[in-house]
């Protein structure tokens, strides 16, 4: 290289069908509601879009190729331990986190109280730093299918840093 460092950006986003009979588990906390997220696995709807930013700045895909949801392997899997995996695979390619940020969309339940936890489990499992991990929610204003409380979404922007 030229004397600058290499850093890689990544992208994630993802959508999961908020149903009743399920739980709600965001950034690992499991969020008392009457409504919950269905997929295959635990439906981990922001842990998802993180994998998918890391996978997305090394040029590896998305988490549907590393864990197809056809696989019974990873029927009702935790998504921390997809996203432990997806960091170890970012650690072989030399690279830590520079920075996350995330944004979880979703009119219902009030998420403030639980996004210091969510930061705290996706910092530990990132394997960094609290102060490089912000995690934020939003509503929509009761507008689209989040605003009407039929799926919840998240964003997320990752930036990698080798040394
Ligand atoms: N499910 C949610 C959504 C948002 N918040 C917090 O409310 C504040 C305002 O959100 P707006 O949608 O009106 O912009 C903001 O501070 C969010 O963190 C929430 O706790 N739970
Ligand atoms: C995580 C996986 C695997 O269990 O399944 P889901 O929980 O359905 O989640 P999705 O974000 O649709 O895609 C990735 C899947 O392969």
């Amino acid at each position: 290289m030229d004397g600058t460092s290499e850093m890689r950006i990544g992208h994630g986003y993802d959508v999961h069908r908020l149903v009743e009979g399920r739980k709600l588990i965001l950034g690992g906390v499991d969020v008392p509601h009457d409504l919950g997220l269905l997929g295959h696995s635990d439906a981990d709807v922001l842990l998802h879009a993180i994998c998918d930013a890391i996978l997305g700045a090394f040029g590896l895909g998305d988490i549907g190729q590393h864990f197809p949801d056809t696989d019974a392997a990873y029927a009702g899997a935790d998504s921390r331990e997809l996203l432990r995996h997806v960091v170890t695979l970012m650690h072989q390619q030399g690279a830590h986190i520079g920075n996350l940020d995330a944004t979880i969309v979703a009119q219902a339940p009030k998420l403030s109280p639980f996004l210091g936890t969510m930061r705290d489990n996706i910092a530990r499992d990132l394997e960094t730093d609290l102060n490089r991990v912000n995690i934020k929610a939003t509503t929509t204003e009761k507008l689209g299918f989040a605003g009407r409380q039929e799926g919840v979404e998240a964003h997320a922007v990752v930036l990698l840093t080798f040394n």
